[in-house]
């Protein structure tokens, strides 16, 4: 069984405590040849699983940019009472912050390149390292990680649950990119575009709601200066190049489960919440409510 699923199966059967979504990791490593060579590393793969039980989930959220990581990853990230960590806000509030990285991550940022595993790792551990002291446990990371090796890295450090790759159509995704707006003042995010094309060579037909501003929101509305046709073509390529690989990665370790989004929210939260077996899990939270 893809260990994904055991995953899920594991999360499924958690019941009360499905409300922490504590997760075990996919394979006990006492169960390894290495490990059954070793008794040590027994002990210490006992150790991990024993630490995997008692957290929250780590998760990460792949895919290309406008794809919609940021709108299910803070969703799940609600449900769950995790964290939601994306570097891309992350390095957004570095360049707000005018610090002295600024103006070198304008520069990266704005051509849609990717900021060096150095700074980026930087800035997440200095991100996580505040979320420990305030007693965080778990997250969803999205945006990160972007090449392979920072996914190495991450590997090196913590042990990753699950991986979902969202996947939606390139000309969607360069439209959505384009529709996008940010509310200056309260930070709330939107998009214009309505997306409607019809089904044509074995792809299946999509619309997507435009998801509109209140009237308050409307004269603020900002686009980021990375949403232009060009850099938003160029980040496409850069996705194709450098962080498809980390889908590989992931894919080899039994981990990455692939989601293909059949819509705008109102169709794609349901069925996500259902490959995820979290449909109960919202059903109590809208009771509690
Ligand atoms: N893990 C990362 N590695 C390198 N650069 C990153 C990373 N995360 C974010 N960035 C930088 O921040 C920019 C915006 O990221 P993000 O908001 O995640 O964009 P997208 O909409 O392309 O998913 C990226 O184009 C890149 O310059």
């Amino acid at each position: 069984m893809a260990a994904v699923q055991r995953l899920l199966r594991a999360s499924a059967s958690g019941g009360a405590a499905a409300a922490r979504r504590r997760m075990s990791t996919a394979v006990a490593p006492e169960q390894t040849p290495a490990a059954a060579a070793f008794p040590f590393a027994a002990a210490a793969g006992r150790a991990r699983r024993r630490m995997a039980e008692e957290r929250n989930v780590q998760w990460v959220f792949l895919g290309c940019p406008g794809v919609g990581k940021g709108t299910y990853a803070s969703r799940l990230s609600r449900l769950l009472g995790v964290p939601h960590i994306a570097t891309g806000d992350l390095v957004r509030d570095e360049l707000a912050s005018s610090g002295p990285l600024s103006v070198q991550l304008a520069e990266i940022v704005n051509q849609g390149k990717l900021v060096s595993d150095e700074i980026i790792i930087n800035l997440l551990s200095k991100r996580l390292k505040k979320g420990e002291e305030q007693g965080e446990s778990g997250f969803i990371l999205d945006g990160f990680p972007r090449t392979v090796k920072q996914a190495e890295i991450l590997d090196g450090v913590t042990d990753i649950d699950m991986v979902v790759n969202l996947k939606l159509r390139e000309d969607v995704l360069v439209e959505k990119c384009l529709g996008r707006r940010i509310c200056g003042q309260c930070g709330k995010n939107f998009n214009l575009a309505c997306i409607d094309v019809k089904g044509e060579n074995g792809l299946p037909p999509i619309y997507m709601a435009p998801l509109l501003p209140p009237n308050n929101c409307m004269s603020k509305l900002i686009t980021r200066a990375d949403d232009t046709e060009e850099v938003v073509r160029n980040r496409l390529q850069i996705y194709n190049d450098m962080s498809q690989p980390v889908e590989g990665f992931y894919r080899q370790q039994g981990k990455l489960l692939e989601f293909d989004l059949p819509g705008g929210i109102p169709e794609s939260w349901p069925k996500l919440l259902h490959v995820l077996n979290l449909e109960d899990q919202e059903e109590m939270k809208l009771a509690t409510a």
